[in-house]
């Protein structure tokens, strides 16, 4: 039997200097040139040498060279590649995982490449902190914006101790959204404080389905949704709300110049007050209110102790974190009075709030328990905060954009000529619809979504998410992206509307998500922003005397900065 000895052949010191090395270099002549030594037998020789060795060379070559080309390969954190081989008929290498970096602009074919071998492209993180050094705490939408055009619409990112899986691709998003092992939340140490594990946002398996449930039936019975047969009391409860503002408005003059904040801030928390606690206009729900928003403004503070919980030791975010369970004690205390007061009014009101429902349960003796407590507080919360932005968002919009403006109230006195708005009058006014949702997608109120985790490998159009990693809906890139909105930073209407006229919803546009955890309050939002909005504009013109400041604060969710409108009466 003849063994040729490749091995020995290659590794030979009387052919090879230091053999032992890795030194392309041997193989290029004076000029540069590749050049192939005799010793070099890689297909061994003669007559049965291997006859596919062309067809190997040009594979090998078009892979390795398409890959480099496009990324950096590098060892996993440590930096360690394993060259050593497993023996058997060929020296194989060891199986482990390298990090490919992306280089420059994103690319079309590398993540077309990317996608066909179930990859997700991502950058190089650090350990321990992954990717958060290189985010701007003020703008960190902006900062993944950035990743996002280098890596596509979905990409891997270390963020603290979190696998996370960034997606800006709405269609590939609505499919993620709808798996049952996307159905969970991250164990994000603040929003487990702020939320808790029992209520409705934040809880997961069971304890969520048996709670969203609830939640949609009592909304749907209570007419807070499209399809609800008897909106009436829900209706007749917004427009005396709404009624007060402008009252307070026209107390005040034909014109009067003040941050609205308070007025819309008042509204929205008499409507959702009424609807979940059964109160309206109680000294309980503006200390509940208050203490809603001190929650957002240290959310802010403390934000990267949700990635890296043992921050919360250090004196920086140690009084941060306090504060908040002190603030969700508060709205507990609160929240347990304002039951207490519910009995005494219980029989004059007409709208059956979730208290009221709670109370109807013989077995709830004035005390509530944890998970009452906290889908009371997740629900009051939830429906204020955004709301109130959302409609803030939409004043100074209009304040901004004058024409927008004078169209919107053109197509109400059209429409509806003096009469008051109501909720079915939406689907006549096209225009109106359609400037509400752009300011909703300019300003998306969650440019990074609200997150959900994966309890499964979840794999969906070539796209293979593990388990337990972190899935950020990327709502800001989602609809700030060019290839789908033209000049996303334009402020536009028009885009929402088809060549009849008529409102129509782009399938990027998602400022509610998707799935079945999607905003479960989200026809009552557009109920409540509408009916303030149309009503406001039907009598009164907005302006602003030093200019309007479009910029915005991030926090929990995208919030615009304080300042003064002038508001006028008008009459058609
Ligand atoms: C313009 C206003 C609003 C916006 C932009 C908004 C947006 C969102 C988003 C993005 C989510 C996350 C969905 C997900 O995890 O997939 C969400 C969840 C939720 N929203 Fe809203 N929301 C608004 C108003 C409201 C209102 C008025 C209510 C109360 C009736 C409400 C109650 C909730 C609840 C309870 C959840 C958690 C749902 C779950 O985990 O199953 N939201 N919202």
């Amino acid at each position: 039997m003849i063994v040729p000895l490749l091995w020995g052949i290659h590794m030979d010191p009387g052919v090879w200097k230091m053999p032992e090395e890795f030194r392309p270099g041997r193989f290029l002549n004076d000029a540069g040139h590749f050049f192939q030594p005799e010793s070099f037998l890689p297909y061994q020789v003669g007559e049965r040498m291997c006859v596919g060795k062309d067809l190997a060379n040009i594979m090998v070559v078009f892979f390795v060279a398409t890959v480099v080309q496009n990324f950096k390969i590098e060892g996993l954190e440590s930096g360690f590649v394993d060259l050593s081989y497993a023996w058997s008929f060929l020296t194989l290498p060891k199986p482990q995982e390298l990090v490919f970096v992306g280089r420059g602009k994103f690319c079309p074919t590398t993540y077309i490449y990317y996608r066909l071998q179930n990859y997700l492209p991502g950058p190089w993180n650090l350990p321990v902190i992954g990717y958060l050094h290189k985010i701007d705490t003020k703008a960190p939408h902006l900062s993944f914006l950035k990743v996002a055009q280098k890596y596509g619409p979905v990409y891997r990112l270390k963020l603290g101790s979190f696998n996370t899986v960034f997606i800006s691709d709405a269609k590939l998003l609505k499919q993620v959204l709808m798996k049952d092992a996307t159905l969970s939340r991250p164990p994000l140490h603040l929003l487990g404080i702020i939320f808790g594990d029992k209520g409705i946002i934040y809880s997961s398996s069971d304890v969520w389905k048996d709670q969203r449930k609830f939640v949609s039936n009592f909304l749907r019975v209570s007419g807070a949704t499209k399809m609800s047969p008897n909106k009436e009391a829900l209706e007749n409860q917004m427009k005396q709300s709404v009624q007060d503002v402008i009252q307070y408005v026209q107390n005040q003059g034909n014109s009067v110049t003040l941050n609205p904040s308070e007025a819309v801030t008042n509204y929205v928390s008499d409507i959702s007050s009424s609807l979940i606690l059964g109160t309206r206009n109680s000294k309980l729900e503006k200390i509940l209110t208050h203490n809603f928003f001190k929650i957002v403004k240290q959310y802010q503070v403390s934000g990267p102790v949700n990635f890296l919980p043992f921050l919360r030791f250090l004196p920086k975010y140690r009084k941060g974190v306090k504060l908040l369970h002190d603030l969700v004690n508060e709205i507990f205390t609160t929240l347990n009075k304002i039951v207490c007061q519910n009995e005494k009014t219980d029989n004059d009101k007409k709208l059956m709030s979730i208290v009221d429902t709670f109370m109807l349960d013989k077995s709830v003796d004035k005390v509530f328990n944890t998970g009452q407590l906290q889908l009371l507080s997740n629900m009051f919360g939830a429906s204020t905060e955004t709301t109130i932005s959302s409609i803030l968002w939409v004043l100074l919009y209009l304040a901004h954009f004058k024409e927008v403006q004078n169209k919107v109230r053109k197509e109400l006195w059209n429409i509806l000529q003096d009469k008051s708005p109501q909720i079915g009058d939406l689907p006549k006014l096209p225009y109106t619809e359609a400037t509400l949702a752009e300011v909703a997608r300019i300003r998306s109120l969650f440019p990074l979504g609200f997150p959900h985790y994966t309890t499964d490998d979840v794999c969906v159009e070539n796209v293979k998410i593990p388990k337990n990693t972190v899935i950020i809906p990327f709502l800001w890139a989602i609809h700030m992206d060019p290839k789908v909105w033209r000049n996303p930073e334009e402020f536009c209407p028009e885009r929402f509307l088809n060549d009849e006229g008529k409102f129509y919803q782009p399938e990027s546009f998602l400022p509610f998500q998707a799935g079945k955890r999607m905003c479960v309050g989200k026809d009552l939002a557009k109920m409540v922003i509408f009916l303030f909005v149309a009503t406001v504009l039907q009598k009164v013109k907005i302006e602003c005397r030093e200019g309007v400041d479009l910029s915005y604060t991030f926090g929990f969710t995208l919030q615009p900065k304080a300042q003064e409108l002038t508001f006028t009466t008008v009459s058609i």
